[in-house]
């Protein structure tokens, strides 16, 4: 394991030179994957387990889109592909891709197959840590482990085609085999992580929660939909208004930021840019902080997991999920972003 320096802080990270996929075949070798449920997570990780040889199996609902999905990308009925039950009961390691409140209703199936020297996966530190409210409590003679790639599945599968690979945590929860770090870290390799950071569930859970709540998703719709309904309210078209808050951000600025981090980003901006913003961005700091320590206590005290499993347990979730994200596709600054997207000249025929 190698240890690297982070900002000053030394952490442990797995690295591919280190951990190869020479490597992670051979520690799987003996090993039957089963993926069960073949959402987001389930197909790229089952996807580029088997495009690394890994011998993986899915299992998922029969007469479900996402059965259909699994036939279509290849995993074949009665040799790759299975009911849920029968893929249970072949896999040596369980991969549990359910969305995280679909794996409270399927657990008692779940474990009954878990039966001794058996490893149970997660990509998520979720159902164990908050096992007062999920009810996930493992036997004590199986592995229990998660990687959870830091990002979304559809992402780890098109990096993983480009040659690229998605970071992922690792965790292990118990280690009854004795095998649990190999298994875990050659199961990372295997779907397609670039590398591997060391955290535990309750950190890896508590850090997932805030940070899809928080910047990379809540709390960046929040500050875009402030600043464009400012600049519209003054006037401003809504071309403009979009172009300023967003498709600047993701088409010029966002991938120098990825490149080389904010002061490159800077750097390749006007000095008039470079001072307001220098000027501006410990007021945003300031201002939002607040609501970022209220977003980590909610997380902490087992609100917002409760409230993710409250709502996606109703039987009319999909038709309510719907709704909302139409709202967000019909509010005029994402109407205003579809056309902007239309003229992107790669876009046009
Ligand atoms: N979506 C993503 O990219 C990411 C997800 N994760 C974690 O990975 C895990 C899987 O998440 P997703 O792929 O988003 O799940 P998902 O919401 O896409 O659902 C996965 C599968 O569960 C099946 N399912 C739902 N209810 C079921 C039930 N009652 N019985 C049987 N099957 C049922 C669905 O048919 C689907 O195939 C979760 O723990 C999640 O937190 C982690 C990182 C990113
Ligand atoms: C993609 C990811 O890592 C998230 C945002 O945490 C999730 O989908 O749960
Ligand atoms: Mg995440
Ligand atoms: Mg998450």
């Amino acid at each position: 394991m190698a240890k690297l320096n982070f900002g000053g802080v030394e952490e442990n990270v797995v690295t591919r030179e280190e951990f190869p996929l020479a490597k992670a075949q051979e520690v799987l070798k003996n090993e039957t994957v089963a993926v069960i449920g073949y959402g987001v997570q389930g197909p790229g990780q089952a996807l580029n387990q088997r495009d690394n040889g890994i011998n993986v199996i899915v299992g998922q609902r029969k007469n479900s889109k996402t059965w259909d999905k699994a036939i279509a990308d290849g995993f074949v009925p009665g040799e790759t592909l299975f009911e849920i039950e029968e893929a249970l009961e072949r896999g040596t390691i369980i991969c549990y891709l359910l969305s995280d409140a679909a794996q409270i209703a399927l657990w008692p199936t779940v474990k009954k197959h878990l039966t001794k020297g058996k490893a149970l996966y997660f990509s998520h530190g979720f159902g164990i840590t908050f096992n007062e409210q999920t009810g996930i409590i493992p036997p004590a003679d199986v592995d229990v482990f998660l990687v959870a790639p830091k990002g979304s599945g559809t992402s780890l599968r098109r990096m993983f085609l480009q040659g690229r690979g998605l970071n992922s945590s690792y965790a292990i929860f118990q280690d009854a085999t004795g095998k649990a770090r190999e298994r875990v870290v050659a199961l990372g390799i295997a779907v397609g992580s670039g590398y591997l950071f060391e955290t535990d569930f309750k950190r890896e859970v508590y850090s997932d929660l805030t940070g899809e709540r928080g910047t990379l998703m809540g709390a960046i719709q929040g500050i875009f939909a402030a600043q464009y309904q400012v600049l519209r309210d003054k006037g401003h078209t809504p071309s403009e208004a979009f172009n300023e808050t967003v498709e600047e951000l993701t088409q010029s600025l966002m991938p120098l930021v990825a490149e080389n981090g904010m002061d490159w980003m800077y750097a390749n901006c006007s000095t008039t840019a470079q001072r307001g913003a220098l000027d501006w961005w410990k007021k945003f700091r300031d201002a939002t902080s607040p609501v970022f320590k209220e977003l980590y206590e909610s997380v902490a005290t087992g609100k917002e997991s409760q409230r993710s499993i409250d709502s996606n347990s109703q039987e009319d979730y999909r038709e309510k999920l719907d709704a909302e994200l139409k709202e967000l596709r019909e509010s005029e600054m994402w109407q205003a972003g579809k056309t902007v997207r239309s003229l992107r000249p790669e876009n046009q025929k």
